[in-house]
């Protein structure tokens, strides 16, 4: 079993007074759920359908560069040349199609990673404050959440629409933390990809990264973070 690096203190909670937490890859496993929508959202634009694994590295950055990048993607297998035009001549009809059925079928084929719950509620119990912050729309995090028994444990739930910029930019972690009343510096910004640790460190927050999910396709010990887990409930102060 991975242990956290030194890097990350044993104290590191107690010098916490809040802790932002990531939903696509570090709560919830979605790839189920993103492959549906899309596949539906495809099959309605008469696009061939795409594979769960060229989902899995176009997830992180929100949903319209999500969408960007899969029509980019299938235009360029189905031979089209992806021209900036096509994909936004395509764009509105796709992100309609596509929270459409992203809604209907939201938290269907998504499962929530073990240890999760456990982690979130020694967060809980550990009296810290907490939100969920998202590059997922507040439209579809909000009854994922709630889908998943989840939604109990935050104060707030912030998505990618939120603020005027998504992660990796700093401005949602700083609103957060502004939000529940803490600093960055006793922030934690719990996540799974590089978007979530590049938002913390220029914000000022400590980053502990999961190491179960989306990361661009890339190893998730790669990318600069104070401490890595394999299952949030590592988070859980040793009895
Ligand atoms: O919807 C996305 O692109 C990723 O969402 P996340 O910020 O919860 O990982
Ligand atoms: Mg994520």
């Amino acid at each position: 079993m991975h242990t956290l690096p030194p890097a990350l203190p044993a104290t590191l909670l107690k010098d916490l007074d809040a802790v932002l937490v990531d939903l696509d890859g570090t709560l919830v496993d979605t790839l189920g759920d993103f492959a549906e929508a899309l596949n539906r959202m495809l099959a309605d634009l008469q696009l061939p359908a795409i594979d769960p694994q060229a989902i899995e590295q176009r997830v992180g950055k929100g949903s319209e560069h999500l969408l960007r990048s899969v029509l980019d993607h299938v235009l360029s297998l189905a031979g089209q040349a992806p021209a900036a035009i096509d994909i936004e001549a395509l764009y509105p009809r796709a992100w309609e199609r596509y929270q459409h059925h992203y809604l209907a079928i939201n938290g269907q084929y998504a499962r929530v990673y073990p240890g999760a719950a456990e982690g979130l509620a020694a967060l809980r119990a550990a009296r810290l404050r907490m939100a969920c912050l998202t590059n997922k729309p507040t439209a579809f995090a909000l009854p994922l959440l709630k889908a998943k028994a989840l939604d109990g444990y935050f104060e707030q739930v912030f998505g990618g629409d939120a603020f005027e910029r998504k992660k990796p930019d700093p401005l949602p972690l700083l609103k957060a933390c502004a939000a529940l009343g803490s600093t960055p510096a006793r922030t934690l910004m719990l996540g799974d990809s590089s978007n979530d640790a590049q938002a913390a460190r220029a914000a000022g927050c400590p980053v502990v990264l999961v190491s179960y999910g989306y990361n661009h396709g890339r190893p998730v010990r790669e990318v600069d973070a104070d401490g890595y887990v394999d299952a949030l409930s590592e988070l859980a102060p040793a009895a």
